[in-house]
């Protein structure tokens, strides 16, 4: 058999950026298009296991999630010496979890978060899946410095007193990564996701609103951001969150911001909003940053 490793002749890999039980993830670059890629080379499920299933179910996800700008995106997978290779678009700005390990997100970084996630999730529903593992260490970030022409004084001829910190804006991206626990919301298989962010009606395998489960871990995932960490596993305080009650926060967040994180953490899934009525809470409309 073809004993020569597709991962080499392809990619030449820059570092080891990620390590799990499910496998590792590197920094690579491809050695054709001269492209970053994140690659994850986990062990060959044996076949017919759960492990398979998850495995199968990430590559089935990307393919039908083609392009979207909140969507980690997916251009190929394949198997070789038993393990399973899957090749995604690199993210440059680390994970969220990285990113709130030193200090919570502010209101406005809040904002941008809910809009990008629920954009990604709405995408995602509108397909007719659901991912089912919603958490800061599955939303990427990537990092882009655009040039804004904002103060741009005509009186200069050219760029020579460019001040890049007024030009050069940083935008931030989030966007939803590993795919392993997406499942059709038609005829769902669900695979738990972690435990700090699921809700009781999914612990209670009541899967008649699993776009609103998404809702939920997304909800706990903003009040971790805001600095509500760090989150329980079980016991009376994993109790209490399920019961809707938004637990302090170090930074005081508008009325209307803690009122959508207080509906998407609502006990009853068909009373926590959907994507789509997310994206239009007053709370993310333009003007509510005054
Ligand atoms: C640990 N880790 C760190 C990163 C880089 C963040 O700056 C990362 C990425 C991915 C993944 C990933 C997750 C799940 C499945 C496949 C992959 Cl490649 C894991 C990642 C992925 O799909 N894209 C990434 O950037």
């Amino acid at each position: 058999e073809n004993n020569i490793s597709r991962y080499h002749q392809e990619f030449l890999e820059l570092e080891l950026i990620g390590k799990g039980q499910f496998g590792s993830v590197y920094k690579c670059v491809n050695r054709l298009d001269g492209c970053i890629y994140a690659v994850k080379k986990s062990t060959k499920p044996v076949a017919g296991s759960a492990f398979e299933k998850t495995a199968l179910n990430e590559v089935y996800a990307h393919a039908v999630l083609g392009k979207h700008q909140h969507v980690v995106r997916y251009y190929s997978a394949w198997a070789e010496d038993n393990h399973m290779i899957i090749q995604n678009e690199y993210c440059n700005g680390g994970s969220l979890a990285d990113k709130i390990v030193r200090e919570p997100l502010s209101g406005q970084e809040l904002r941008t978060l809910l809009l990008h996630v629920a954009e990604g999730l709405r995408y995602i529903h509108s397909e007719g899946l659901v991912h089912m593992d919603i958490k800061p260490g599955n939303i990427f970030v990537s990092r882009e410095k655009k040039l804004h022409i904002t103060n741009y004084d005509s009186a200069d001829d050219g760029f020579e007193d460019l001040d890049d910190t007024s030009l050069l804006e940083e935008e931030l991206t989030y966007k939803i990564g590993d795919l392993g626990h997406v499942t059709s919301i038609q005829n769902p298989q669900v695979e738990e996701g972690d435990c700090r962010y699921l809700p009781n009606e999914i612990l209670h395998e009541d899967y008649s609103h699993l776009t609103k489960a998404d809702v939920f871990a997304l909800g706990v995932t903003a009040l971790e951001c805001a600095g509500a960490g760090p989150l329980p596993k079980n016991g009376d305080e994993w109790h209490r969150l399920r019961q809707g009650r938004v637990p302090a926060l170090p930074q005081k967040l508008s009325r209307d911001l803690v009122e959508l994180l207080e509906a998407m953490i609502r006990p009853d899934a068909t009373h926590r909003p959907s994507p789509s009525q997310i994206l239009q809470h007053r709370a993310l409309s333009p003007d509510s940053s005054k």
